[in-house]
């Protein structure tokens, strides 16, 4: 019989992918406020920071040189480019918590979200947020106040190819409420840690109560 580690739940990798602008970001810290159990994958980034972020806690920002180092010493689960920086998942301490049963929530892109699930089928779930409509996806990022018009129309022109891959993913929401969106978000956490290919640490309970 395995022993009682083994029957552990392992941690899941919970995905949420939008266009830029459509809200993960927000939904993401809501989550993370609302539900203890699941910890940010902080991604290591080539991208200046924003006003408010904080690295470390928001993203590791890097050089091109320190990333260029991490893909070499193979640091990353995954990387991608996106809008001209790169982006990456470091496997640090990922790897060990989620053997542990600890949750992860990544905010990646849909290049990331293949290349987790080429790698780990069964732990991965993933959340595809889509705004109610390109006009309102314009108005928040503009609203948002980060990022220049230049940069505005490049998120915008790479908005139809992201959502191109919303079929790619197993669950589709639209951010119209941000509170309903939230909820819904939270939902399909709770339920896919109940799946019964999940409760492997009940086996022992469920043959008791068969005895
Ligand atoms: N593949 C991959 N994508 C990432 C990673 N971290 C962030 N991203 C994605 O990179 C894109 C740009 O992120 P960011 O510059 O923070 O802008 P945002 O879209 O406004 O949140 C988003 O689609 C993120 O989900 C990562 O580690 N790997
Ligand atoms: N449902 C919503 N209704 C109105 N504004 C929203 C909603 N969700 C997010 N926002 C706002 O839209 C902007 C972009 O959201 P953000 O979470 O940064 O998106 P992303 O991480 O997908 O780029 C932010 O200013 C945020 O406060």
């Amino acid at each position: 019989m395995a022993d009682q580690e083994d029957l552990h739940r392992r941690g899941l990798m919970f995905i949420l992918s939008s266009p830029s602008g459509a809200g993960k970001t927000t939904i993401s810290h809501m989550l993370l406020t609302a539900d203890e159990e699941i910890k940010l994958s902080v991604s290591a980034t080539t991208r200046p920071r924003r006003e408010g972020e904080i690295d470390g806690i928001d993203y590791h920002f890097v050089s091109e040189a320190q990333f260029d180092e991490m893909v070499e010493k193979d640091d990353f689960y995954e990387w991608a480019h996106v809008f001209n920086h790169r982006y990456g998942t470091p496997k640090g301490y990922i790897r060990s918590g989620l053997k542990e049963g600890q949750d992860f929530l990544f905010d990646i892109d849909w290049q990331g979200t293949q290349q987790l699930y080429q790698k780990d089928q069964q732990d991965v779930v993933s959340v595809f947020i889509l705004p109610p409509s390109l006009v309102e996806l314009r108005r928040r990022l503009e609203s948002r106040g980060t990022d220049t018009a230049d940069v505005i129309e490049g998120r915008m022109d790479r908005a139809r190819g992201e959502i191109s891959h919303w079929a790619e993913y197993d669950y589709v929401v639209i951010n119209d409420d941000v509170d309903q969106c939230f909820v819904k978000v939270r939902e399909i956490l709770h339920a896919e840690r109940m799946k019964r290919t999940r409760q492997t640490g009940l086996i022992p309970f469920v043959r008791e109560l068969m005895e």
